[in-house]
């Protein structure tokens, strides 16, 4: 393991807060996030659905709506980004820092074939000459393990399995080979067998490579085999962020505890009750209603991120 004291974060995001304006109503969806992703690192953030997970990560990349504000600090090697001009974040989406989007369904585009989809990405970043591109993109899915690759070229979306779209797209995500990627849901709606292929591809990518990964999950299993930290994140905010051996074996937030109860190897126990409407965001601890210490001090004061262990943050009041 590398020591990241001594190390300076590829991206460092400060107090991030983004919001939407829907008429008279604001919905926060990311409040005062701060965390750093370090080179050759992987940096898990789990949460239920709706916590903020896809915004936080479509902030770094500035792809959100007009409605949308975003406040604080994220800065990639330094360059704010918050700041940049359209230009400046055109250069920086693919070729720095990749994506591989939640949605297959919007984020391919359904009239065109997909070796020219992931050609374009290639053609958009690099000098690469259109022979040359075909080339590697032949070369990209045949390591995603695409069956017929040349073949595959020519395939509208709609031809392809699930499975074999995830891969076109995270393809597209790597094509660059981009020093930070950014992999939002890379398994929802796979399979057993194809969730673990994507795993392991992935695993592959940043390794070999020794890229960093921002990787998106409310699979805490999927978290478990490829993270080196574990951010959770309940209702806008991170509640625990810690080494995933740290936050996975000694999880100190009662959220990451219930999480963790609740997947299938754990007893299956759900987690009752629903997190706050992002909308009308209660004073005291966010997760208070469904706590089971469920303090007098959580319903009415909002508990800080404290440094519980070294490098392992938590925010609760019975942290200790
Ligand atoms: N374009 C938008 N306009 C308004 N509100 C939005 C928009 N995108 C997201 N939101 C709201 O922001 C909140 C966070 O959404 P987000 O998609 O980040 O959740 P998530 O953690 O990625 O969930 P999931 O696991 O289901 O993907 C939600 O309340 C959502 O309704
Ligand atoms: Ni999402």
């Amino acid at each position: 393991m590398l020591n990241k004291q001594v190390m300076s974060p590829l991206l460092s995001i400060r107090a991030l807060s983004t919001c939407f304006q829907i008429q008279e109503t604001v919905v926060k969806a990311v409040d005062n996030v701060s965390l750093d992703i370090y080179p050759d690192e992987v940096l898990a953030l789990v949460g239920e659905t709706g916590c903020g997970k896809s915004v936080l990560a479509l902030s770094i990349l500035r792809l959100l709506p007009e409605n949308s504000l975003s406040e604080g600090s994220i800065l990639y090697k330094g360059f704010e980004i918050l700041e940049g001009s359209n230009e400046e974040l055109r250069a920086l989406r693919g070729r720095e820092i990749g994506m591989i989007p939640q949605s297959q369904a919007s984020s391919l585009n359904p009239l065109l074939k997909v070796g020219w989809q992931v050609m374009e990405v290639l053609r958009l970043h690099t000098k690469v000459r259109k022979p040359d591109a075909h080339k590697k993109v032949v070369e990209l899915f045949s390591r995603l393990q695409l069956p017929e690759p040349e073949k595959r070229m020519d395939y509208y979306p709609h031809q392809l399995s699930g499975g074999m779209r995830q891969r076109v797209l995270v393809s597209m995500g790597v094509a660059c080979n981009p020093n930070l990627i950014l992999v939002d849901e890379p398994t929802k709606g796979l399979d057993a067998v194809l969730r673990m292929e994507v795993v392991k591809l992935l695993g592959r990518q940043a390794a070999e490579n020794n890229r960093s990964m921002l990787l998106i999950t409310h699979d805490l299993s999927v978290a478990a085999l490829l993270a080196d930290r574990i951010a959770v994140m309940y209702a806008g905010e991170i509640v625990e962020m810690g080494s995933s051996a740290g936050v996975l074996k000694i999880p100190r937030h009662p959220y990451t505890q219930s999480l963790l109860d609740s997947l299938p190897g754990r007893g299956f126990k759900p987690i009752p009750g629903f997190s706050p409407s992002l909308s009308r965001i209660p004073p005291g601890c966010r997760f208070q209603p469904r706590c089971r210490v469920a303090c007098s001090k959580g319903a009415a004061l909002h508990p800080d991120l404290r440094e519980a262990d070294p490098n392992h943050y938590v925010r609760c009041f019975h942290a200790d």
